[in-house]
C-alpha cells in the first residue's frame, strides 16, 4: 500500500546492466536466513572478504547491525518483521540497482516475507541461502545469551523457541553449520556464483 500520490519515476542514464559491464560481475541478493545462532553472520562476514579479495565489489546488511539506525523502530513482533525485510528487500533492490553483490543476514522467519522480496528482482537476483541449524546445536552455542533469556522468559517472542521459523522450501542453497566447516560453507557459495556466472 503506497501513502503517496502525485508521484512519478525518473529513470538515470546508467543502467544496471552497464554497471555491471563496468564492474565485470552480476549484481545479486545473497539472502542468508535461519536460526539465530546458525551462522549467518559468521559467514557473511568471511563470504564477504573472500569475494573482496577476488575484487567483487559486496555490501553486507545485517539484523543486528540494521536495526541500530535504519529499523531502529521496529521490535520482532510478526507485524515488525515483515516490515524490517520489507525494507531490507527494498534496500538489496537498490544496492542490486547499483551493481553491488549484496549479502543480506536476517533470521527472515516467515516465507511469505522471503517470497516477496524475491518478487522484487529479477528471477536470478535472488539467491536464497538456508543457513540450517538445529534448535539444539544453536541453543548450544547461544553466543549471545539470549537463548539462556528467551528460556527463562526474560526474552519473549524469541524465534525458534516461542515465536516460529518457516524453513525455506526450494532454496538456491543450504548450508548445515553442523556438517560443513565455515570455509566449506564459503567455498560453496562462490562456487555457486561461478557456475551460474554470476562472477567471472
Ligand atoms: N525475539 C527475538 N527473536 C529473534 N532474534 C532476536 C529477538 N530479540 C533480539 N533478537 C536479536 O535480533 C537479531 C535478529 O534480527 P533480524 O532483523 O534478523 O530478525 S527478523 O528477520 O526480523 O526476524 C538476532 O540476531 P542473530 O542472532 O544474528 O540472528 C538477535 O540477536
Ligand atoms: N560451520 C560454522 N559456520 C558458521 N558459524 C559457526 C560454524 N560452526 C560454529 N559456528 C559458530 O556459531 C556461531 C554463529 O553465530 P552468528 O554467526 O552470529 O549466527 P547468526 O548470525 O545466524 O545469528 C558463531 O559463534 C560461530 O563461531
Amino acid at each position: 500500500m503506497s501513502k503517496s500520490t502525485n508521484i512519478s519515476w525518473h529513470d538515470s542514464i546508467i543502467t544496471k546492466t552497464e554497471r555491471q559491464t563496468k564492474n565485470k560481475h552480476k549484481s545479486a541478493i545473497l539472502w542468508f536466513t535461519g536460526l539465530s545462532g546458525a551462522g549467518k553472520s559468521t559467514i557473511t562476514v568471511e563470504l564477504e572478504r573472500k569475494l573482496y579479495q577476488l575484487g567483487i565489489y559486496t555490501y553486507r546488511l545485517d539484523g543486528d547491525n540494521i536495526r541500530h539506525g535504519l529499523n531502529k523502530n521496529l521490535g520482532f513482533s510478526p507485524e515488525d518483521r515483515t516490515e524490517n525485510i520489507r525494507r531490507i528487500g527494498e534496500v538489496a533492490k537498490l544496492f542490486v540497482d547499483a551493481g553491488v553483490l549484496t549479502l543480506t543476514a536476517f533470521i527472515s522467519p516467515y516465507r511469505e516475507d522471503r517470497n516477496q522480496v524475491r518478487a522484487l528482482v529479477a528471477e536470478r537476483e535472488f539467491i536464497e541461502v538456508y543457513v540450517r541449524c538445529s534448535l539444539e546445536a544453536c541453543e548450544h552455542r547461544d553466543s549471545k545469551g539470549l537463548y539462556q533469556k528467551a528460556r527463562s522468559g526474560e526474552i519473549t517472542g524469541f524465534t525458534g523457541i516461542d515465536a516460529p521459523y518457516e524453513e525455506p522450501i526450494n532454496p538456491e542453497l543450504t548450508i548445515d553449520t553442523e556438517e560443513q566447516s565455515l570455509d566449506e560453507a564459503v567455498q560453496q557459495v562462490i562456487n555457486y556464483l561461478l557456475e551460474n556466472e554470476y562472477l567471472n
